[in-house]
C-alpha cells in the first residue's frame, strides 16, 4: 500500500533561506495527521510543495504514490485542499465557482456538494468578495469534499470558525476519515482540537521537522514530576536527554519530561526523594516545552 504522504528530503530555499530542511515524513492512509509549529516554521511552504505550488529546491514528495513535481495534475485530482488565505475567484458568485469546479473534477459529487452546501448555509448567490473569512473556509472545504478526495490537506482551517460551525466541521471530516478511509493532513496552532481529534502530530520548527509521535504515545510518555529531594537538586538529573525543564519553588521540583518518563522516575528515586508525585501533561504544554527547549521564547511560563 503507498503512503498517503511520503516525503524524502524535501527542502525549498527561497534566495538564502531555507524555509522547509530536508524534511522526511511517512503518513499512513486513513489517520488524521496535525502538523504543529509556531510562526514561520515553514508550514504552509510544506503544503504548498505538497500541492505543487511551489517546486523543491531538493528532495522528493509523494501522493498516494504520485510525485509532487511530475504528477502535479494527477495530485491535485485526488486531493482536497484548503488553503490558508481563500483568494478565490473574487468577481464570481459561490454558485458560479461551484459551476466552473464542477467541470474541473470527474470525481466531483453533486449529492455531497448539496448537502454540504446546506449544512454550511453557503449563500449561493453572494460575491465570493463580500464573503466573511468562516463563509470562505466553508466554500473551500465544500469543494474539497465534494471530489471525494482520498487525501484532505487543510492550512489552519479552523482559524476564524465560530464555535458551531468549528465543531460541524471537525465532525464531518472525521465522519468522512471513518468512512470513506480519507487521510487528512492539517497544519494548525489549535493544540486542544489536535489533542481531540489528531492519530498523530509532527512539530516543525526552523523548516526542520523535530518531533513526530501518535497522540497517544506523547500522552502516554510525558509527565511532570514534582519532586522534593533530601538534600537539594541533584545536577546529573537536570543533564538527562528526556528533561526538558527543571522549576524549583522553595524546596518543590518540578522536572518536565517529554518522553520515557518512567525512566526519569526510576532515576528520581535513586537519590531518595522525600516525595514524588507524577502530572499529567496536555498537548499544548508539551509543545510550549519542546519550543522553549529550541530557544523560541519563553512561552511555556505562562501556561497556566
Ligand atoms: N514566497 C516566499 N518567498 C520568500 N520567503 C518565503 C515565501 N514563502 C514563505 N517564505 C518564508 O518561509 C518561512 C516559512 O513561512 P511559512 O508561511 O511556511 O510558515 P508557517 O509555519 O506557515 O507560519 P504561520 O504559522 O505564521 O502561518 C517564513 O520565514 C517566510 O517568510
Amino acid at each position: 500500500m503507498d503512503w498517503a504522504i511520503e516525503c524524502r528530503e524535501l527542502t525549498k530555499t527561497f534566495q538564502d533561506y531555507t524555509a522547509v530542511d530536508k524534511v522526511n515524513l511517512q503518513i499512513p492512509q486513513g489517520i488524521v495527521y496535525g502538523l504543529l509549529g509556531p510562526n514561520g516554521a515553514g508550514k504552509t511552504t510544506l503544503i504548498r510543495l505538497l500541492m505543487g505550488i511551489f517546486r523543491p529546491t531538493s528532495g522528493t514528495g509523494a501522493i498516494l504514490g504520485r510525485s509532487i513535481t511530475d504528477e502535479t495534475g494527477a495530485v491535485r485530482q485526488s486531493v482536497g485542499y484548503v488553503a490558508d488565505v481563500q483568494d478565490y475567484y473574487p468577481q464570481m458568485t459561490a454558485e458560479e465557482l461551484l459551476d466552473f469546479c464542477r467541470g474541473l473534477y470527474p470525481s466531483w459529487d453533486r449529492d455531497k456538494e448539496r448537502w454540504l452546501l446546506k449544512q454550511f448555509h453557503v449563500p449561493m448567490g453572494k460575491w465570493i468578495r463580500a464573503f466573511s473569512k468562516g463563509m470562505k473556509t466553508m466554500l473551500a472545504l465544500t469543494i474539497a469534499l465534494s471530489i471525494r478526495p482520498q487525501v484532505l490537506i487543510l492550512d489552519e482551517p479552523t482559524s476564524g470558525l465560530d464555535p458551531v460551525i468549528k465543531r460541524m466541521f471537525w465532525q464531518l471530516v472525521l465522519e468522512e476519515t471513518a468512512a470513506e478511509g480519507m487521510t487528512v493532513f492539517l497544519s494548525t496552532h489549535h493544540l486542544r482540537e489536535l489533542e481531540r481529534f489528531a492519530d498523530k502530530v509532527g512539530v516543525l520548527f526552523d523548516g526542520r521537522l523535530l518531533q513526530e509521535q501518535s497522540i497517544e504515545q506523547l500522552k502516554a510518555s510525558s509527565r511532570k514530576l514534582q519532586v522534593v529531594f533530601p538534600a537539594g537538586f541533584p545536577e546529573p538529573l537536570r543533564r538527562l536527554p528526556e528533561v526538558l525543564s527543571v522549576e524549583a519553588r522553595g524546596r518543590v521540583y518540578t522536572i518536565v519530561v517529554a518522553t520515557r518518563w518512567e525512566q526519569v522516575y526510576q532515576q528520581v528515586q535513586a537519590y531518595e526523594p522525600l516525595f514524588v508525585e507524577t502530572l499529567d501533561m496536555e498537548l499544548e504544554e508539551i509543545f510550549l516545552y519542546w519550543m522553549s527547549k529550541e530557544g523560541y521564547g519563553d512561552a511555556w511560563r505562562h501556561v497556566g
